[in-house]
């Protein structure tokens, strides 16, 4: 992957983007791409919830997200479609998503955690939050659909954690936090997709066309 600021060789540079990816949808890839390229990643692992902490159970299974998602990503350099937590039995707690990267990509990796302004407005009751921001980086991601202030628990977790560049946070393996303002923000959202699909309306150019043909041929979301 390619980015104005050049890695070290020998650190590898790691993202991870969990979500639901109920479906995936242009506004998580595209976040990714420009995420690796701003951050100059070797790798962003997008990884599908087995079972997500903090929301109801999707209608659609991990293994048809999954299948999404590698479909979505297709050849694209740099994305990896992430099967670990889709393998682990019990809920998807990030801690431990982020311990198997560190132990994959050892100590010295620079582990960086992306979430949309939305999922890190809910990092208060996050499990083991405080373990949590001290193994990766936090990357914040804006997105013009959600902007809600955050709650002084939030303000309080997160002080004396935030650098506004991403040298600072690139000088140690984690425990920073950085907000990004990716050029494409997109105000796409997978709650749309379901709703469109349902409604038999378009989704084209929401999401990639080999993600509508994967909807279709196992004829998923047309019901509430
Ligand atoms: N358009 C977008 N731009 C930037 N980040 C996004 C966007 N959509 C989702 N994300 C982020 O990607 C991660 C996974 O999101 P998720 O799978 O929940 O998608 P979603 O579109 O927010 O879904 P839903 O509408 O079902 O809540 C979260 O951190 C979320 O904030
Ligand atoms: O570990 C937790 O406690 C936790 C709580 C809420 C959300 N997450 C993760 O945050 C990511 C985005 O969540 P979501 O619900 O917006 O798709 C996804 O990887 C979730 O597993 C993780």
């Amino acid at each position: 992957m390619c980015g104005a600021d050049v890695p070290s060789p020998s650190i590898p540079r790691i993202a991870m983007l969990g979500g639901t990816f109920d479906p995936v949808h242009i506004g998580h890839l595209r976040s990714a791409v420009e995420l690796g390229e701003a951050l100059a990643l070797d790798a962003v692992h997008m990884i599908p919830a087995h079972v997500p902490p903090h929301r109801k159970a999707p209608g659609i299974s991990a293994e048809h997200r999954l299948a999404m998602l590698k479909a979505g990503i297709g050849d694209t350099p740099g994305l990896v479609a992430d099967d670990r937590e889709v393998r682990r039995p019990g809920h998807s707690y990030s801690i431990d998503t982020l311990v198997s990267l560190r132990e994959e990509w050892g100590e010295q990796a620079r582990l960086v955690m992306a979430v949309g302004h939305d999922a890190f407005l809910g990092l208060p009751e996050w499990h083991q939050r405080d373990r949590l921001l001290s193994l990766a980086h936090i990357v914040v991601i804006d997105r013009p659909d959600h902007e809600a202030p955050l709650e002084p628990a939030l303000a309080s977790l997160i002080e004396g954690r935030e650098v506004s560049t991403v040298e600072s946070m690139m000088a140690a393996p984690g425990g920073h936090l950085l907000r990004l303002r990716l050029p494409s923000r997109m105000a796409i959202a997978a709650t749309e997709v379901r709703w469109r699909l349902q409604q038999g309306l378009s989704v084209r150019y929401l999401i990639p066309e080999a993600v509508e043909r994967y909807i279709a041929s196992h004829a998923l979301y047309r019901h509430s």
